[in-house]
């Protein structure tokens, strides 16, 4: 049996930041260490913008404290099937809250959107993804799976994370990568998404949740049986002492599962 979840609760959005950075860098500096380049998926939703603010903010000079974008590669853990200046794209999130923004001085990371091209075809555009990872990660003959050093992820109020609903099927695969989904409960319908398999076998799994709208959901999560056969209680159960949630204290107003308050 391995140790259970971290779960680290924040008073408010700087403090989360601030410690969100330490643990990115953190994972990126071992990353570098190990290969000398840093494998990242983001979702969408809320969490690129609080990356923004966790790597955007001042280094404190530590040599530890640099975020090196130069060294990153930026996957993403789900994305919707629309161009990529689209307002629905992840992409253009991740591009407009955190890249554009990024001092000069940080580097610019290699950024793996979806082909545009197979827009109409989810299955192809799926498909085509993850060729783009099977390319990054060298050969799938020499891969399972592709070991992501660092997934940051968002958990959905219906416990979904990644394009992984609850009671989807999509739960039940065990040997693609990437997944397509045509009838996402969540707008846009059309998605493509990381498989668990994948979303479970990162180094590190960061979950980040905030608000009194997830209160509810967190307690299901963490203190019921049901919780943890939702999609985020899912990566919870295999991905154990590997999966780190940073919420604030509302997220968790009501959950008995002891969190770590203020720090790491
Ligand atoms: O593209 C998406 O829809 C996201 O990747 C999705 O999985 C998101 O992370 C959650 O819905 C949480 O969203 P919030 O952080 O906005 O609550």
């Amino acid at each position: 049996m391995g140790k259970p979840p971290n779960l680290y609760a924040f008073q408010g959005a700087d403090e989360l930041a601030q410690s969100l950075r330490a643990y990115v860098l953190e994972a990126q500096n071992s990353a570098l260490t190990r290969h000398k380049v840093f494998r990242v998926a983001v979702s969408g939703g809320s969490l690129p913008k609080m990356l923004a603010q966790a790597l955007l903010r001042e280094s404190t000079g530590d040599d530890k404290d640099k975020v090196e974008f130069d060294k990153w590669e930026i996957f993403f853990a789900d994305e919707r099937a629309v161009p990529l200046d689209h307002e629905d794209s992840n992409y253009r999130l991740v591009k407009e809250e955190i890249l554009d923004k990024a001092p000069a001085g940080l580097g610019k990371p290699k950024v793996y959107a979806i082909d545009v091209k197979y827009l109409d075809d989810v299955q192809e555009l799926a498909d085509q993804y993850e060729q783009t990872l099977v390319n990054a990660f060298a050969s799938r003959d020499s891969v399972r799976l592709p070991v992501f050093d660092l997934l940051l992820l968002g958990c959905g109020p219906d416990g979904h994370t990644c394009s992984l609903f609850p009671g989807s099927p999509l739960l039940r695969e065990s040997d693609a990568w990437v997944l397509q989904i045509s009838d996402s409960p969540k707008p846009p319908p059309k998605r493509i998404t990381l498989s668990l398999p994948v979303a479970t076998h990162g180094v590190k799994i960061a979950f980040v949740a905030t608000g009194g709208g997830k209160k509810d959901i967190m307690k299901q999560i963490f203190d019921t049986d049901e919780g943890q056969q939702l999609p985020c209680g899912l990566i919870n159960a295999q991905g154990q002492e590997r999966v780190s949630w940073f919420v604030d204290y509302p997220a968790i107003e009501g959950v008995s599962f002891p969190a770590r308050r203020g720090s790491l």
